[in-house]
């Protein structure tokens, strides 16, 4: 075998370790929050900075850069990275079902020309359950399956809170693993689109339904962590953090290491994602991959801003308070408390003290619902927490966060097909009161009838054929195909 496709070697040293106490635990158990003050952990190698010792920064980009072609399935997704994510598992643990190397498109002209700012999307929509959630269940289900295979382990329950993305991603990925797995998913009856609600059932999960919002679920979820014997997966567990740290390696890696001039705008929800995103870029950093930190910036709407309020304040008099949520189109990230808050404070300060910028945008549901259309109507295939990143850019751009130059890279979480029905509304002009969004015309569009269905029972079909077609030249005012262009 060949660097391309060979499995590492190398093997951590990993512990789950509390930003509240700083109190260290090992990982042959399963921990969420901390026996001894309730704090969220981060997992860490203390074994990291060895890393550095076996090679130099280029010299990890040449070993992840020549993986980029392998045919080894335990090494073909997010565990091309392995080295900087979960150095504890074998490639006999690791559960690949495509995720990852999802695409980055960079906006047409046109698109650019409306921005006024050079930007590009990643589509984690383009992921195996159709968000950026697989890149953490990997992780998570791959040290499930290594605790189960070490311990023996028989019926774990594995469940999760969900607005709709977690739990078509913890439903697939536990059905793939099978016995002794068994997928229990919460969600806010009613909050969730009817594509994400298929989603677990058509996986075999058992799906129960809490009267509220996600954070009721949550509340519930973390209760049941707390006294019964769980697998929880949200991503209060730091197994899928670090998985979703390979959204901040394949940025890099896509843009040859060179994250200078580049700012990558994240919505953000219960704040697992951008928590992932700094870690990541902060690794790459510390193995001197990465030359410079790319500025990040956090994107909430109006309906679900705690992380917003946070850091809208002065740093000396910051208060961090959950709020109520409001509907959202973003429903994705309409979450008023985010378990991994602590997480956020904690890295951006350690980002902040190596010269990263940092900043979180506020936006208004309109602008988050045009701008997943705008850009739609570019080629992209945006969910709405793409469009409300869209939205953050025109945000950022009038706060004066960015350079001219700086090329964004937005997020499309989720594919767009997961939260059509919030374009339907837009265009049937159906929404209700609470999301504050009054359809415009600009980005209107609906189906217009050709040819009625009582033409076609008059008609032969040659007739009916030649009618529809004659109609279609006439509302186009189409050029014969001998005439010239
Ligand atoms: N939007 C999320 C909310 C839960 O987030 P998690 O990353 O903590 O699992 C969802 O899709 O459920």
């Amino acid at each position: 075998m060949n660097q391309t496709n060979e499995f590492p070697s190398y093997r951590g040293t990993m512990r789950y370790k509390c930003l509240s106490c700083g109190a260290t635990y090992p990982i042959d158990a399963l921990y969420y929050t901390c026996p001894d003050c309730g704090g969220v952990f981060l997992l860490e190698d203390t074994s990291f900075s060895s890393l550095a010792e076996k090679h130099d920064g280029p010299g990890w980009r040449k070993i992840f850069d020549a993986r980029a072609a392998t045919k080894n399935t335990a090494l073909r997704g997010i565990f091309r990275f392995y080295e900087l994510m979960a150095p504890v598992l074998e490639a006999e643990d690791i559960i690949y079902l495509g995720e990852g190397n999802t695409p980055i498109v960079r906006a047409s002209r046109e698109l650019e020309a409306y921005a006024g700012q050079p930007l590009a999307y990643k589509n984690d929509g383009q992921n195996p359950s159709g968000s950026f959630k697989d890149r953490g269940m990997a992780c998570a289900f791959s040290y499930l399956r290594h605790l189960v295979r070490k311990h023996g382990w028989k019926d774990v329950i594995t469940i999760c809170a969900s607005t709709g993305d977690t739990s078509a991603a913890a439903a697939l990925y536990a059905s793939h693993v099978g016995d002794p797995l068994k997928s229990v998913v919460l969600l806010p009856k009613g909050k969730v689109t009817p594509q994400q609600l298929a989603q677990p059932l058509g996986s075999g999960a058992l799906v129960l339904e809490v009267p509220g919002v996600f954070d009721d679920c949550m509340k519930v979820v973390e209760y049941l962590a707390d006294h019964y014997r769980v697998a929880l997966l949200n991503s209060k567990n730091g197994w899928r953090i670090l998985g979703q740290e390979s959204y901040a390696f394949e940025v890099a890696q896509w843009y040859d290491w060179n994250m200078g001039d580049k700012a990558v705008f994240v919505p953000i929800g219960n704040a697992g994602n951008v928590t992932a995103v700094m870690s990541g870029f902060l690794k790459l950093h510390r193995l001197g991959i990465i030359e410079d930190l790319p500025k990040i910036i956090g994107v909430q709407s109006s309906h679900a801003d705690p992380v917003f309020k946070y850091y809208d304040q002065p740093a000396e008099a910051r208060i961090y308070a959950p709020v109520k949520v409001r509907p959202s189109v973003a429903q994705a990230a309409m979450i008023g408390n985010p378990v991994s808050f602590p997480r956020v404070r904690f890295l951006v300060d350690q980002y902040e003290q190596l010269g990263g910028v940092f900043h979180v945008v506020q936006v208004r549901e309109q602008e988050i619902m045009e701008g997943m259309l705008r850009v739609n109507r570019h080629g992209h295939i945006a969910c709405t927490q793409g469009g409300e990143c869209f939205a953050g850019l025109l945000k950022a751009r009038e706060k004066g966060f960015l350079d001219p130059h700086d090329l964004a890279i937005l997020d499309a979480t989720a594919h767009a097909l997961k939260f059509i029905g919030f374009q339907d509304m837009y265009f049937s002009n159906s929404f209700a009161r609470e999301y504050e969004i009054t359809p415009g015309r600009e980005l209107h569009n609906a189906p217009q009838e050709l040819i009625a269905a009582s033409r076609k029972e008059d008609l032969d079909e040659q007739a009916f054929t030649r009618e529809a077609a004659e109609r279609v030249v006439a509302r186009l005012g189409l050029a014969d195909k001998h005439d010239h262009y």
